[in-house]
């Protein structure tokens, strides 16, 4: 399932939830998922509000509970007991990104910093809460419009903090965001750091058939509009028919294996949809190899002028295809602490093969145990991430 996030006026950790909640995620089911970290003294209610006119949800966290500063480590402990499974995976991802910022920051170690308001029953719920509901609701991708950055300053427990805050922006690097001349704080730290657990991409609404759209109510009224964000389900638009694609081909008798896998990282690198050689023999009875690249129109200029000034060949064929891709989308599992990448495909799902060699190594198995866990991991779950074609294997 799709996720797409269209932060209005901003984006809060309570503001992604109450959106959630409004899209359709279970009450019931975000409570259990949080109640299973021990938290205590709190509840967590959503109320229907009005913002200039637009009905949507806003969540409140009641806290009854005076102990609210914890260090990173122990929210963390605590995110690790959420329930079931890949909520945990996703909340600690979120508090990891919290605790690693917060480290750099107030430069301290990321297990033992004092986490000030980021440690409180609020920011805990908001974070089990979130990815509690994005598991209820079977999303594997997230994808969000730019982040508006305020302006401004904000009352925290440091004192006085510019917007956007410093963990804020720590926060977002990667992120797309844009200035939105909004006085105060309109992406808090909670917000951007489970855009940054789900691995969001930034853009407008990938191909998708649109399913519920939920409301989010932040905390703040603004004077013009409603403070809300957005978030619209959908499934992946089927196979992309007919994709006009280049492909390219010289013929090479006289480079070295060396040069050859040089120039195909090269090409990779440089946007080439896939490169490759086979084997052929040539005129003369010359054992060569055929160099191929599929690429896009838009891309091929620069790829061919690569491939000529790399090899010294002095032509190069150029063939007119047609592809078809199917959609994908990508969920993570934990293997015993280490995460790895499934891609999904309409009538598969596997593995991605550099996340396998890296816990196969560390933990000492096989491969193929390693790949076998992480596809009996991957049916019931449900965090996730990009949907773009990735190169990792
Ligand atoms: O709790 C801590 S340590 C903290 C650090 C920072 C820095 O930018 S550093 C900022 N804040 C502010 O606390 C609230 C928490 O917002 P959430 O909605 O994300 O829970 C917010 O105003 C932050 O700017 C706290
Ligand atoms: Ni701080």
């Amino acid at each position: 399932m799709i996720c797409w996030i269209n932060p209005f006026t901003g984006l809060a950790g309570d503001m992604l939830l109450g959106a959630l909640i409004d899209a359709g995620a279970p009450l019931d089911r975000i409570r259990a998922a949080v109640s299973a970290t021990g938290l205590t003294g709190w509840d967590l209610t959503a109320e229907r509000v009005t913002d200039h006119g637009l009905a949507a949800t806003r969540v409140h966290v009641e806290v009854t509970d005076p102990y609210t500063e914890r260090r990173a480590a122990e929210v963390i402990e605590m995110a690790s007991r959420a329930a079931p499974g890949p909520v945990a995976t996703l909340a600690v991802a979120a508090l990891t990104a919290i605790a690693e910022v917060e480290g750099r920051l107030h430069d301290a170690d990321p297990a033992t910093v004092h986490l000030h308001e980021l440690g409180g029953h609020d920011a805990l719920v908001d974070i089990v809460g979130s990815a509690a509901a994005l598991h209820a609701l079977g999303v594997t991708d997230v994808i969000s419009s730019p982040l508006p950055l305020g302006r401004g300053e904000v009352n925290s427990a440091h004192g006085v903090l510019p917007c956007p805050a410093p963990a804020t922006l720590a926060l977002l690097t990667g992120a797309a965001v844009r200035g939105c001349g909004l006085p105060g704080e309109t992406v808090t730290p909670t917000g951007a750091a489970l855009l940054r657990a789900v691995r969001a991409r930034y853009g407008p609404p990938p191909p998708m058939t649109l399913g519920a759209t939920g409301y989010g109510a932040g905390s703040r009224r603004l004077p013009d509009r409603p403070n809300l964000v957005s978030v619209t389900l959908g499934d992946p638009a089927p196979a992309t028919a007919n994709e006009e694609v280049v492909v390219l081909e010289t013929n090479l008798d006289d480079v070295t294996g060396e040069l050859l896998g040089h120039l195909i990282t090269r090409l990779l690198d440089a946007g080439a949809l896939d490169a490759w050689t086979t084997a052929a023999v040539m005129k003369k009875g010359r054992p060569a190899q055929v160099l191929h690249l599929l690429t896009t129109a838009h891309h091929e200029g620069r790829l061919r002028d690569m491939v000529l000034a790399e090899t010294g060949a002095l032509g190069i064929r150029r063939i007119s295809a047609t592809r078809t891709a199917l959609p994908r989308a990508f969920e993570t599992v934990d293997v015993d602490g280490h995460t790895i990448r499934v891609k999904h495909g309409p009538y598969a799902a596997k593995p991605e093969h550099d996340d396998l060699v890296a816990a196969a190594a560390a933990l000492g198995l096989p491969l193929r145990a390693v790949a076998a866990r992480a596809l009996r991991l991957s049916r019931g779950g449900a965090t996730v991430t990009s949907q773009e074609e990735h190169r990792a294997q």
